[in-house]
């Protein structure tokens, strides 16, 4: 488990993290969500000790991280990629990592095997492709077999295969009881890795809570309709608030009005509706609607909209 309580980190006057409390529990892969600069790896830097909170704290497992004495049993971290020796192998590499915390040969041909390494054990590191890297990386952080795993931008340079086992590894783990934490840009990746989702804007928690209710919680209820009489529909439908759109010969978009009153309206006109689907919002939507307050701020004429990180054209 980790917990933020107050966490707060400053470099000179800006407030890169502004005090955020947040539990992460174990047994759900929580994502970490936030535009550019929105304070991600200053958190997560944090947690692993590798800042120094200006104010608050975090602990991992109870204990802020200094204080485990054997740190990598108790959390894993892929952060932004290691210095490696590059004319190591990937497994000599593993073995000198756990050579500083008694992991023995075992379980490096362990991991090795779980993060799809064994092909290329025996290769120089500063060969492997980005995608290799990030393997490497993640092996790095199950060394110890620990209960906490945070991975910063894990699918970052993996094909669409390394995509799906990074997906299958993180709900493995936390199907096994462990806290897993996972920042990514890929908002339809969250959407089908994540149980759980802190959103962070400007330093500031915008939103923790489960990914249901994150989707189905923003906005109005959009909901798309068949019928053979879209015209008759669309005026037995016409009221302040509600917002049509034809999107097919027989099919139109219902903003703002719910499935009920749809069907209840066709009713009373005696027209045939074949199909009444609630439509949810994307992650992209309810993300941009979460933070649109920051992309705001951020923007000024300076930034364009994009810099929110949101890969909406790109799908996983
Ligand atoms: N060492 C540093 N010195 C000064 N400012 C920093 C430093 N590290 C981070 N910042 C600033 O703190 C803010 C938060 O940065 P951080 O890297 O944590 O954001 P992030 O959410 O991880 O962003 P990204 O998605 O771009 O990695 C940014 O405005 C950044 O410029």
């Amino acid at each position: 488990m980790i917990q933020a309580s107050s966490l707060a980190k400053s470099y000179g006057a800006k407030r890169a993290v502004d005090g955020v409390s947040f539990t992460v529990q174990p047994g759900k892969v929580t994502g970490f969500l936030g535009p550019n600069g929105a304070g991600k790896s200053t958190t997560m830097r944090m947690i692993m000790g590798l800042d120094r909170p200006t104010s608050g704290g975090v602990t991992v497992n109870g204990k802020p991280f200094a204080e485990h004495r054997a740190p990598l049993h108790e959390v894993g971290a892929l952060l932004e990629a290691k210095a490696v020796h590059k004319s190591r192998s990937a497994r000599n590499h593993l073995r000198a990592i756990g050579a500083t915390h008694g992991v023995g040969r075992p379980r490096v041909d362990e991991v090795i095997e779980l993060t799809g390494l064994a092909g290329v054990a025996g290769k120089r590191v500063g060969g492997f492709s980005l995608g290799m890297g990030q393997r490497l990386g993640i092996a790095a952080a199950l060394l110890g077999d620990p209960q906490t795993l945070i991975l910063d931008e894990p699918v970052n340079g993996l094909d669409p295969e390394g995509v799906l086992w990074v997906r299958n590894l993180a709900r493995g783990l936390a199907a096994e009881g462990r806290t897993v934490f996972l920042s990514s840009h890929l908002m339809s990746e969250m959407a089908v890795t994540a149980d759980h989702l802190i959103v962070i804007g400007r330093g500031r928690i915008v939103a923790d809570a489960p990914i249901s209710e994150i989707l189905g919680g923003q906005g109005r209820v959009r909901t798309r309709v068949r019928t053979d009489h879209p015209a008759e529909l669309m005026n037995a439908l016409a009221a302040p608030g509600v917002e049509i759109s034809v999107v097919g010969p027989d099919t139109l978009e219902v903003l703002g009005a719910h499935p009920k009153d749809i069907a209840r309206r066709a009713l009373e006109r005696q027209v045939l509706v074949y199909e009444l689907t609630p439509l949810q919002a994307s992650l992209e939507e309810a993300y941009m609607e979460l933070t649109k307050d920051d992309v705001e701020y951020h923007s000024g004429g300076q930034q364009p909209p994009a810099a929110v990180g949101v890969d909406a054209g790109k799908q996983a």
